[in-house]
């Protein structure tokens, strides 16, 4: 019904719809305030069914996970039938098309990418999560060349921390972990360890190390026993990555959550007219709101060296 759609225009001019996946479709938009471009899922609630604690699931972990390297979640708008969840550009799509468009990739840029997916996956262990559906469709390219990584619809948080076993069997088959589609209890970031391996075989050679159009038969092909998989502690600092590095693979985060940038908090603060206390205080609550999204919109113009400004006169006048 438009009533859905009434507060999601107040702040966005949508634009083409880009992709309709699963339980999802996606339209490109353009941030009012800002005149940033940015992505919008958008889920109708009903016909999300079973699917729809996917979704919390993924919401609720995309508003603890602010990095490089993964995509950004700037702003939820839930209405009676609708989800809205807008996300960062990616105008690179899929890794998955980029590598099936170049035939398989150069060692030297497959290693660029692998570094960001390294980087991507170690910070995400370090707040507890584990991945569980690392594969180049999950995995987008921004208007930089950069990696960023999606869909936490099936990421783990266990209670009691990463070293806590798993039970469900998910993810993508040919990217499995063998203890994983043995059903046995597993570790979400070893099972990740082993895709990511996956991963990197498919980034240089083009094809999948194990595949078979019956899953059994590809599931027989898995059963290689992992005798020592590598840890990511490891991984940070191989002699493949490391060449042509000086560094280990940074991982943190350039963006931590605790940290405001002064100069997006002044353009808000005269903006909406508060105090930059007040406006601090108002950002740092992380509400997934047009406060958050005009925050980390601004910060993104900042990053790409544009002016830390906001349009003042509304494109569209009421
Ligand atoms: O910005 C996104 N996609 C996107 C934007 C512009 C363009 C393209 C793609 C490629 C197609 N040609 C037009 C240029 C974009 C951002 C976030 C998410 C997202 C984040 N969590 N879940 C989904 C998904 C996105 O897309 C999906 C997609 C659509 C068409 C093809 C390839 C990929």
């Amino acid at each position: 019904a438009v009533d859905d759609y009434e507060e999601l225009l107040r702040h966005y001019e949508l634009h083409e719809t880009i992709g309709t996946g699963g339980f999802a479709k996606v339209k490109l938009a353009r941030h009012r305030l800002t005149g940033e471009k940015v992505a919008i899922k958008i889920m109708d609630k009903e016909s999300l069914g079973d699917d729809l604690p996917r979704v919390k699931t993924e919401i609720d972990a995309m508003k603890n996970l602010s990095h490089q390297h993964i995509c950004r979640l700037y702003h939820v708008i839930e209405t009676p039938n609708k989800i809205f969840m807008i996300l960062e550009y990616c105008p690179g799509g899929e890794l998955f098309d980029y590598i099936i468009a170049k035939d398989r990739l150069t060692e030297d840029e497959a290693r660029i990418f692998f570094r960001q997916i390294v980087s991507a996956v170690t910070y995400i262990h370090s707040q507890g999560y584990a991945h569980r559906d690392l594969k180049p469709e999950n995995l987008l390219i921004d208007e930089d060349q950069n990696l960023k990584l999606i869909d936490f619809g099936l990421c783990a948080k266990p209670k009691g921390g990463l070293d806590y076993h798993l039970m469900t069997c998910c993810g993508s088959p040919a990217y499995a972990a063998p203890e994983l589609i043995q059903g046995k209890a597993y570790i979400g970031s070893e099972a990740d360890i082993w895709s990511m391996g996956v991963l990197m075989y498919a980034l240089i050679c083009g094809y999948l190390p194990f595949d078979d159009d019956n899953v059994m038969m590809l599931y027989k092909k898995i059963m290689v026993d992992p005798k020592k998989r590598i840890t990511v502690k490891h991984l940070l600092s191989h002699p493949w990555l490391m060449q042509g590095y000086s560094c280990p693979v940074e991982w943190h985060s350039k963006y931590p959550l605790c940290y405001i940038d002064e100069d997006c908090v002044t353009e808000l603060s005269v903006f909406f007219k508060r105090s930059k206390a007040s406006m601090s205080r108002l950002i740092s609550e992380w509400n997934y709101d047009q406060t958050t999204a005009t925050y980390l919109l601004l910060q993104s113009k900042k990053g790409h060296g544009k002016p830390v400004r906001l349009k003042r006169i509304p494109d569209v006048i009421d």
